[in-house]
Formats: structure tokens, sequence, C-alpha cells
């Protein structure tokens, strides 16, 4: 990606919070990553792994201990007054005075945004026009959440930074939230989501990194994260069938192969070929098969492996084709 392109740029980063020395603690470890303009670039990661600490760096809210920052070209700690009128930020908890009606909270963070949207309009993005009224001490969490959205989006930023956004909203607010994101997206915003919901990350990121332990583990494009995770294909077999009479995973072109009871799962690679092979065995010896399910693997099983190798203690994988993300070792620039 060329510098240029990029609407953000971390480099090296490091955060230690506390002194100096051993009795500091490093929540950021040396962390690299671009955002090209108009791409959504989420940032996964176990609890504790750093995410939120990396994303105040970005927005600007602390300087860094180490490495550096760019937010469309400007060090956003240094730069303040340059970066912030062109990022909308929506942070974890938003903090707002209780007293005041969502049209209230909204005016007034209008009146301190230069070219703010309308404020009804800000609302009814996130569909809050008939709650408008109500103090914000009687929304809902999930109100809340969206009236944070509405204030982030007053502005009209260039740079989007949502911080677990639908965390506490119902499926279909969720959903909604997902179609706002996406339509922004689309209209050239630049966005960086923190998420614990991994189905969140793939269905809106273009890019993702999961983080872990204050470093990023493996980032690149959710399909080629995905990708490196086998798919699945299971069936039940009738009775009088025994799973050993099933040929052998590789005859199948599977990588393994396990039953339980008359059960048979295999996981493969190729999950056409694999599939082609078990109807074609199963049509020649006249076997019906059933509960027959195939499923290509999804980003929470990627996400569930790579958690799991990293608490074996084995070394964080690779950075995927396609990336421009990655540890310091790892980092393309
Ligand atoms: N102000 C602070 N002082 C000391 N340690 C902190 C501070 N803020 C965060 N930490 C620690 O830094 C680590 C990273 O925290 P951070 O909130 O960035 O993680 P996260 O990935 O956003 O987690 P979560 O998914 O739970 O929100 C954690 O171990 C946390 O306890």
């Amino acid at each position: 990606m060329d510098a240029g392109d990029s609407a953000i740029d971390v480099n090296d980063l490091r955060r230690r919070y506390g002194p100096a020395g051993a009795q500091g603690f490093d929540a950021v470890r040396g962390v690299s990553f671009s955002v090209a303009r108009g791409e959504l670039f989420a940032l996964l990661g176990t609890n504790g792994a750093g995410k939120t600490s990396t994303v105040e760096l970005l927005e600007g809210l602390a300087a860094p201990t180490g490495g550096t920052v760019r937010v469309l070209g400007h060090d956003p700690y240094r730069e303040r007054a340059e970066v912030r009128p062109r990022i909308g930020v929506m942070l974890q908890e938003g903090g707002f005075p209780p007293e005041l009606t969502a049209l209230e909270t909204a005016r007034m963070w209008a009146g301190c945004t230069s070219g703010a949207r309308p404020v009804e309009e800000g609302l009814e993005l996130v569909g809050l026009t008939g709650r408008r009224n109500v103090r914000v001490k009687m929304l809902s969490g999930g109100e809340r959440r969206r009236l944070d959205l509405a204030l982030a989006l007053l502005g009209r930023p260039e740079v989007l930074f949502l911080d677990e956004p639908t965390t506490g909203l119902d499926a279909e607010s969720r959903r909604e939230t997902w179609k706002l994101v996406r339509a922004l997206r689309d209209e050239g915003t630049t966005v960086l989501l923190t998420t614990h919901y991994l189905e969140e990350a793939e269905s809106l990121a273009d890019r993702l990194a999961i983080m872990h332990a204050g470093r990023i583990a493996t980032s690149g494009r959710v399909a080629d994260i995905v990708a490196e995770r086998p798919s699945r294909l299971s069936f039940t077999l009738p009775a009088g069938v025994r799973p050993e009479e099933v040929p052998p995973a590789g005859r199948l072109g599977a990588t393994a192969s396990e039953s339980a009871d008359r059960t048979v799962l295999l996981r493969t690679r190729d999950l056409q070929h694999t599939a082609t092979e078990v109807l074609l065995w199963a049509r020649d010896r006249r076997i019906e098969l059933t509960g027959l399910d195939a499923r290509s693997a999804s980003l929470e099983e990627a996400f569930l492996h790579i958690a799991r190798q990293l608490e074996a203690g084995a070394p964080p994988e690779r950075e995927t084709a396609g990336a421009t993300a990655g540890t310091t070792a790892g980092a393309t620039r």
C-alpha cells in the first residue's frame, strides 16, 4: 500500500501503563499496521489483548511510549487540532450527562463540532428519532450505544473509530448498525472497529488483525484467514454400516477423519472434491447418508484455533497474503 493512500499508519507502537521500568505494564508491545482510505479494518482479540489501549493512541487520547501513529498524515496526539475535527470516536463508555435528553445531548455535541450534520439527521441515522426526548438516564444500554454512534457521526468524519459499537444491542439493532457502518464505508469513510463479535468482523471487515498480549498474532483479509482452516463435512451412516467401511481420509481428499457412533466428520481443504468422493462412494455402495452437512470454516473457528495455539505457547503465526498488518517483525513496510 502506498503511504499516501493510508488513513492510518501505525509503526512499532508501544504503550506502557504505570512507571517506567520493571513495575510498568506493557499493554501494547510493538504493533504495526496500515489502514487504507475507505477501508474497514477490525481489531480482534481476547480480553485484555490491548485493543482499546491501541485505539486510544490512534484517537490521540494518549501519547505512545514508543513507535509512531499517523492518522490522515498527522500525529493524533501532538497535532490534535488537525486530526480531531476529521475523526469520529465512539468510545466503550459514552459518559453523557444523565439528565439531558438524547436530542439535547446531540445538540450540545453538535455545538462543539465544526460542520456538524443536523442533529435530527444524526439521531435518524441510528434509529433514535422516536427516543429523542427521552433523558439519557432512561435510555437502555443499547440506545445509549446508538446515541454514542450518532455523536461520532455528527461531524461527518473521514475516519471513524468504533470501540465495540454493538455491545448490548439486540440482534435487530446490531444488524441495523452493520447496515449503517457498511453504508458509511461505501461512502468512503475509513472505519477502525474493535469487536468481540466474530460474526460482526466477518460481515463488515475488509481486513482484520487478531491481537494477543499486546501484539498482533495474525492479520489479513478475512477470506484469507478463514481459508487457513479446513472445511468440514459430516454425515451419519445407516445402521449396519460401520465407520471403518468409509474410505480413508486420504482417498476422499480429506486431511482428517474422526467418528463417533455412526457419525463421521471429515476435515478437508477441498470441500467440493471430498463431498463428491463421499457421495460417489455412498451411491456405489447404495448407502443412504443422513444429516449430511458441508461447511466452510468460519472466522470463529479460525479465531479459536489461533487462541488455542497462543494459549499452548506456540509462536504467533504468519501474516496472511494480501495483508499489510503485522507484528513489528512481520510488518510488510
Ligand atoms: N489505565 C491502566 N492502567 C494499567 N493497566 C491498564 C490500564 N488500562 C488497561 N490496562 C491493562 O492493559 C491490558 C490491555 O487492556 P485493553 O483495555 O487495551 O484490552 P482490550 O483488548 O481492549 O480488552 P477488552 O476486550 O477486555 O476490552 C489489560 O491487561 C488491562 O488490564
